[in-house]
C-alpha cells in the first residue's frame, strides 16, 4: 500500500483516480499547515503538492519513506530538486495540462491593459460615463517578445499572431523549426528581443539561469511605453528595477500573475501604484479545465512512478523518456545486471567507468548509463540506490562516467559494454538483447561467453585442463547444490579458461573457499543477480 498526501487543492478528478487505485492510501489535506505537514511526512511514500507548499530540504530531512514529488502544474522552482536527486526521490510534474490557462489568462492580462479594461470596469462601478478617458491600443499590428518559447509560450504566440501581431520569441533552448512552424521568428539575444518588442511576456521557468533575467538593463533597453507581462514567475524578475522604470514611466501597461513573493509584500505592493497595472493572484492555471488536466495527470505520474513504471514527467530523472522507450526494457534491465556484474566480479573501487553502447540503443544511452550504475552501485552501497540518485552517488564517489555510443553494432547488432578501470587495472562486461527481449552477458574480461543475468552464477577462472568441472561439480553435489547452467569461454585452448555455473541456489563462503583450493582454479566467485 502506498500513501499519498495532497498537500493543496487539486480536481477530484484526480482525487477519484487515486482514490479507485487499491494499492493507494489517499490522505487529502489541502489546507495542511506547514509545522504539521514537518510531523506528519514521515509517514507518506508520495507528495502532491501546487504552489502552496513548497517541497525544502527541512521536509525531506523528516520524509524518510518519501519516494516521489508530485508537482501538480509546470513550475518545479518550489521544489529542492538537487535534494530530491540526491534522496533517490523522484519528482514528476503535469506539462502541459495547464497551458491554455495559463495562456489565456496572459491574453487577459493583455487586453486589460491594452484597453485599461480594469480602470473602466472601476470608473463605472463609480457611476461615472466617460469614454474619452478610456482610449487604448490594439494587439493588430504591434510587435509581440516571447521569453520562453514552450508550451504557454507557443499558445501566447498562436493567439498574438491570430489577432494580427507580429511574434518574436528568444528561447535558447528550442531549435529554430520551432518558430517556423508557429510563424514566430527566433532571435538570438534577449537584448534583440527587448529592443524590438512593443509588448514583453515572459514564459520560461523559473532556474538559476533566469532568477532576476529581467532588471535594470533590460528595463533600461525596452521601448518607452512598453507593455510588460508576466504570467510565469516573478522571481524571473527584478521588482525593485521594475518599480524604479515604473516611475520613470516606462511603461504604458504591466499585467502580473506571480510575484517574488507570494502573497506580495509592500515592497513588491510598491509597483500597484502605477495605475495601468492589471493583477492576478497567481492563477494562470486556474480554470477547471485545467486544473481537471493537471490533476489527472498528476494523479497518474504518481501512481505510475511509486509502481515503479516509465512516467513521461520525470523533472529529475537523469534522462527522458522518448519515443520508443518501452522497447528498451530488456536493455536497461541488462545494463543495471552488468553494473551489479562488475561490481561484484571486479569489486567497487574503480575510479572510472566507461559505459559504451551501440546499435540502434545508442540513442538511449542516458538511461543505459543510469541503470549501469544504479547496480554498479547497489551491492556496495549502504543506502537506497535509484536511477535518481545513482549519478549523484557516482559523483560523491569521485567516479567520472565516461559515456560513448555508436550506431554500428560491436559483434551484436545492439550491444552494451562497461569498462571499469584505475591505476592500470581494467575489467570489461559486455552483453545484448536477443531478440531485444533476452538479456545476456556475453562478454567478460576479453572471454566471449553466454550468461543468463540471473540469479547465482559461480564465476570461475580455471587453467584449460581436463577435469575441472568435475571437481567442482562434485563439491557442489556434496552440498546438494543444483547446477542449472553451465558456460565456458576461454582465449585459447590449453591456456586460461574463464567458466560460469548458473546454481539454483547460494554457496556458502566455506564452500567457495573449497572451489578456490581446486589447484587449477585460479579465482572463482559468486554473483548474486
Ligand atoms: N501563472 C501560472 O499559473 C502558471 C505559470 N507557469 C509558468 O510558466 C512557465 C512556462 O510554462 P510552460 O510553457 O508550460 O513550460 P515549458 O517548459 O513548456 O516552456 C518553458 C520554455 O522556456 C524556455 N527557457 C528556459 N530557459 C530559458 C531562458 N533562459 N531564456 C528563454 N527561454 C528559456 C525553455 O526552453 C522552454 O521552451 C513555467 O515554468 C511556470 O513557471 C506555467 C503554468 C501556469
Ligand atoms: O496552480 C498552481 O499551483 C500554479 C500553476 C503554476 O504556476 C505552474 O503550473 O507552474
Amino acid at each position: 500500500m502506498y500513501r499519498v498526501l495532497v498537500t493543496d487543492h487539486i480536481s477530484s478528478r484526480g482525487l477519484d483516480i487515486l482514490n479507485s487505485d487499491p494499492e493507494i492510501d489517499l490522505d487529502y489535506q489541502p489546507e495542511i499547515r506547514w509545522e504539521e505537514l514537518l510531523e506528519i511526512i514521515q509517514d507518506y511514500h508520495a507528495i502532491i503538492t501546487r504552489s502552496r507548499t513548497p517541497v525544502t530540504e527541512e521536509l525531506l530531512e523528516r520524509a524518510d519513506n518519501l519516494k516521489v514529488v508530485g508537482r501538480a502544474g509546470v513550475g518545479v522552482d518550489n521544489v529542492d530538486l538537487e535534494a530530491c536527486s540526491r534522496r533517490g526521490i523522484l519528482v514528476v510534474n503535469a506539462p502541459g495540462a495547464n497551458t491554455v490557462g495559463a495562456a489565456e489568462l496572459t491574453i487577459a492580462h493583455l487586453y486589460t491593459v491594452l484597453r485599461r479594461l480594469h480602470l473602466a470596469h472601476e470608473s463605472m462601478m463609480n457611476g461615472e460615463w466617460d469614454r474619452k478617458r478610456f482610449m487604448g491600443e490594439e494587439l493588430d499590428g504591434k510587435v509581440v517578445g516571447i521569453i520562453g518559447l514552450g508550451n504557454v509560450g507557443s499558445q501566447v504566440a498562436i493567439r498574438c499572431k491570430a489577432a494580427g501581431a507580429t511574434v518574436i520569441a528568444y528561447d535558447p533552448y528550442i531549435p529554430r523549426e520551432k518558430g517556423d512552424r508557429l510563424g514566430v521568428e527566433i532571435v538570438d539575444t534577449l537584448e534583440e528581443l527587448i529592443k524590438r518588442s512593443d509588448i514583453v511576456t515572459l514564459h520560461c521557468p523559473l532556474t538559476e539561469e533566469t532568477r532576476g533575467m529581467i532588471g535594470a538593463k533590460e528595463f533600461e533597453m525596452m521601448k518607452d511605453g512598453v507593455y510588460f507581462i508576466n504570467c510565469a514567475r516573478g522571481g524571473i524578475v527584478d521588482e525593485d528595477a521594475m518599480y524604479e522604470y515604473m516611475k520613470k514611466g516606462k511603461f504604458a501597461g504591466i499585467g502580473l500573475d506571480v510575484f517574488g513573493k507570494e502573497p506580495p509584500d509592500d515592497r513588491i505592493r510598491r509597483i500597484f501604484e502605477f495605475p495601468n497595472i492589471s493583477l492576478s493572484p497567481h492563477i494562470g492555471a486556474n480554470t477547471y479545465e485545467s486544473q481537471d488536466k493537471v490533476a489527472i495527470k498528476i494523479a497518474q505520474q504518481v501512481i505510475a512512478a511509486l509502481k515503479g513504471q516509465f512516467v513521461e514527467a520525470a523533472v529529475n530523472a537523469p534522462f527522458t523518456v522518448t519515443e520508443g522507450f518501452e522497447n528498451i526494457k530488456a536493455f536497461l534491465l541488462l545494463a543495471e545486471r552488468l553494473g551489479s556484474f562488475l561490481t561484484q566480479y571486479a569489486g567497487g573501487n574503480f575510479k572510472e567507468l566507461n559505459v559504451e553502447v551501440r546499435g540502434s540503443i545508442a540513442e538511449h544511452i542516458k538511461p543505459i548509463t543510469a541503470y549501469v550504475l544504479k547496480g554498479f552501485l547497489e551491492p556496495i552501497l549502504d543506502r537506497p540506490v535509484n536511477i535518481i540518485n545513482a549519478p549523484f552517488l557516482a559523483k560523491e564517489r569521485g567516479i567520472n562516467i565516461v559515456e560513448s555510443s555508436r550506431e554500428e553494432g560491436l559483434v551484436f547488432k545492439d550491444f552494451i559494454k562497461i569498462t571499469v578501470s584505475q591505476n592500470g587495472r581494467e575489467h570489461v562486461v559486455g552483453g545484448t538483447a536477443f531478440y531485444g527481449q533476452i538479456p545476456k552477458i556475453m562478454l567478460v574480461d576479453g572471454y566471449w561467453i553466454d550468461i543468463d543475468p540471473e540469479g547465482v552464477i559461480l564465476m570461475f577462472e580455471n587453467k584449460d585442463v581436463p577435469g575441472v568441472i568435475a571437481k567442482i561439480g562434485e563439491i557442489l553435489a556434496r552440498h546438494n547444490i543444483n547446477i542449472a547452467g553451465f558456460r565456458l569461454g576461454r582465449l585459447e585452448k590449453g591456456k586460461i579458461a574463464l567458466g560460469a555455473l548458473q546454481l539454483d541456489e547460494k554457496v556458502s563462503d566455506a564452500v567457495l573457499e573449497e572451489i578456490n583450493e581446486i589447484p587449477e582454479i585460479l579465482k572463482a566467485k559468486q554473483i548474486i543477480l
